[in-house]
């Protein structure tokens, strides 16, 4: 679950008084999520969410997600609306934690992803990438190639007690990784964690995208990457080819990718399944069981891993890509 600061109504109705938001109602906690705290709140004025930010996300960083969320809306793509205070700021403070609160997103993730979701996603995602083109604000991704070795290194030695031979096999493919890294492709702002625990879809339609909090800049393939391993493969954990033809032919729809984009695209997915295996493993070995923090499988993202390191053109998934214009 993801409620980690307890809020008691006196000391929220002092927070909704820098609001417009009449009386409140109701508030209770959600569930879902790992990062922050977050309440569904009721109010005169309509259905709200609250969220606090915990320690992972940095008070620096508040800036560029709030004005990143105000920026897509702004544009026109469905995502959670900064609600501004009467002062027109949208971050407040509630129980010692920077908090801010959004409109309500009607729609819920799916579970059973399908290949026309997929489809809807991608397009969704390169809407996403050129509706941030202006956006002003830089943060740099503070999970990428160069933080991953550190953050196998935090693991202190201990992959070995998830797989045997993990550690070893990690920092093999992490040197490959290391090495071929590419820079100079088309680059902006990702949302750089676009899970199905991420988009809504409200009767089979894509009705927005939430939880923008790993967003920042790099590589515009990178995040088409990430997807990728999220979004395509099953439960079993085979890739599945209609999926990924979606997933990019949705995204082509929207913005066609270069031809080195392609190219490099089997890397940038080993890389993403990296990043995901490397977080998650961090996360098993430190956090207590005790927690109620909902721990991620670092098994799941081992053997996409292992999928993706067989694949050396975008060919080899069974996907054609049109490039260019
Ligand atoms: N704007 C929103 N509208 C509707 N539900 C939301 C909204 N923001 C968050 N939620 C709910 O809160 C849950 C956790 O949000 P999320 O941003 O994913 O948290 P975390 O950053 O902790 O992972 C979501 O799965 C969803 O149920
Ligand atoms: N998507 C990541 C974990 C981040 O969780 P979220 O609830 O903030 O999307 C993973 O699956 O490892």
């Amino acid at each position: 679950m993801a409620v980690y600061t307890d809020v008691t109504e006196p000391d929220l109705s002092a927070f909704l008084e820098r609001y417009d938001l009449g009386r409140l109602l109701s508030y209770k906690g959600i569930a879902e999520g790992v990062e922050n705290s977050n309440f569904l709140l009721r109010s005169d004025k309509g259905t709200f969410i609250l969220t606090l930010y915990e320690r992972r996300v940095a008070r620096g960083d508040l800036p560029f997600f709030i004005g990143l969320m105000e920026h897509l809306a702004g544009r026109g793509l469905s995502c959670p609306l900064p609600v501004p205070a009467r002062d027109g700021t949208a971050l407040g403070e509630l129980a010692g934690r920077p908090a801010a609160l959004f409109t309500f997103l009607e729609g819920m993730w799916t579970r059973h992803p399908l290949a026309a979701d997929c489809r809807q996603v991608g397009a969704a995602m390169a809407r996403m990438h050129l509706a941030a083109a202006d956006f002003p604000i830089r943060r740099e991704n503070a999970l990428s190639v160069g933080a991953w070795r550190p953050l196998y290194e935090a693991c202190g030695g201990r992959a070995d007690e998830v797989a045997a031979g993990l550690g070893e096999e990690i920092q093999t493919e992490l040197g490959k990784l290391e090495a071929a890294w590419p820079s100079g492709l088309p680059a902006g702002v990702i949302h750089a964690d676009l899970f199905p625990d991420n988009v809504f879809f409200l009767s089979g339609e894509l009705s927005g995208l939430i939880d923008f909090y790993f967003a920042c800049n790099d590589l515009l393939a990178y995040d088409l990457a990430i997807a990728l391993c999220a979004w395509c493969f099953e439960p079993d954990q085979s890739f599945n080819v209609t999926k990924g033809r979606a997933l990019l032919g949705g995204y082509e729809s929207v913005r066609p990718l270069e031809r080195e984009e392609v190219e490099v695209f089997p890397l940038l997915a080993r890389g993403a399944a990296m990043r995901f295996l490397l977080t998650r493993l961090y996360d098993w070995l430190t956090i207590p069981d005790t927690s109620f923090v909902t721990k991620k499988d670092p098994l799941e993202y081992l053997r996409k891993s292992r999928f993706l390191r067989t694949i050396e053109s975008v060919g080899d998934y069974g996907v054609d890509v049109r490039v260019g214009r």
